[in-house]
């Protein structure tokens, strides 16, 4: 590739006592691509995005957004800085409504005296946006957008996260597991989801142990073995067999599979 990637990371390490989690592992995100990340439980993918994403300090290694050196001492540095992580054990709050959830944590504020002084929370316009940005990426099957989260289905749930994700994060999306608790229907709607916002042209990070998926929707595939990037495969050359046989150690990368890089 001759673009510079938004998202690059060398050398990380991370050890949890014994545990080596991720050992000199890299990796590199390129403008408008979906990422896939695959590998075998307890390879490290985790820890490797939650290194990227502030949710974990790494011991050692360079990290770069937008060719820029960057350290995330916690999760909402990465998210000020761009970067949106979407974790499977979804941060909504059952009880709020969807336009709530969209602005958990960065309520939008009346102008003037009210929102300075009172705090008062411009509640028609979070309404507006919420449901601006939901139609904009065909989320608009949810009807009604004060709604309870609780009373929507996991697909929905997983769709107003993304949705939120994705109006927030201005650089780099990170998706970990989105379709894993959702049956046929729902995961398909995640998937065009997904779709729709790589067309937008945000970057995505998906990381997924679901091989029909990363082969149908991923530009490129990073294979994480022992705590570190094995191999990064172009799903268009490789087939899903040989992802598998490549994350359990049973093949080595052969030439043929690559992607570009
Ligand atoms: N907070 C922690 N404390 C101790 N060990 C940890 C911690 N987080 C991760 N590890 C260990 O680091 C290794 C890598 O874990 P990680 O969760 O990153 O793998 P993974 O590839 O995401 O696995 P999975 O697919 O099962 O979610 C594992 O051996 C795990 O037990």
């Amino acid at each position: 590739m001759t673009q510079e990637p938004v998202l690059f990371a060398r050398g990380l390490n991370k050890r949890y006592g014994k545990v080596v989690a991720i050992d000199n592992s890299d990796f590199d995100l390129y403008p408008g691509e979906i990422l896939a990340v695959i590998g075998d439980n307890g390879a490290g993918k985790s820890t490797l995005i939650k290194a990227v994403s502030g949710a974990v300090v790494p011991d050692s290694g360079e990290i770069r957004l937008d060719g820029k050196p960057v350290q995330f001492p916690n999760p909402q540095s990465a998210r000020d800085a761009g970067i949106e992580t979407v974790y499977q054990q979804l941060a909504l709050s059952p009880a709020l409504s969807i336009a709530d959830n969209m602005f958990l944590g960065r309520e939008i504020r009346r102008e003037g005296f009210a929102g300075q002084y009172l705090r008062m929370l411009d509640k028609p316009k979070m309404r507006s946006v919420a449901r601006e940005k939901l139609n904009e990426l065909g989320l608009m099957t949810i009807q009604n957008i004060d709604q309870p989260v609780e009373t929507l289905s996991g697909g929905q749930r997983q769709g107003v996260a993304v949705a939120r994700a994705a109006a927030f994060g201005s650089k780099v999306l990170i998706l970990d597991e989105p379709t894993a608790a959702l049956g046929v229907k729902e995961s398909r709607k995640v998937l065009d989801l997904i779709l729709e916002v790589r067309s937008r042209g945000l970057p995505i990070v998906l990381i997924s142990h679901n091989m029909p998926h990363v082969f149908e929707i991923a530009d490129r595939i990073h294979v994480h073995r022992l705590g570190r990037r094995l191999c990064v495969i172009d799903p268009k050359a490789a087939t899903m067999s040989d992802a598998v046989a490549l994350m359990t150690g049973a093949k080595a990368p052969e030439a043929s599979m690559l992607a570009a890089a």
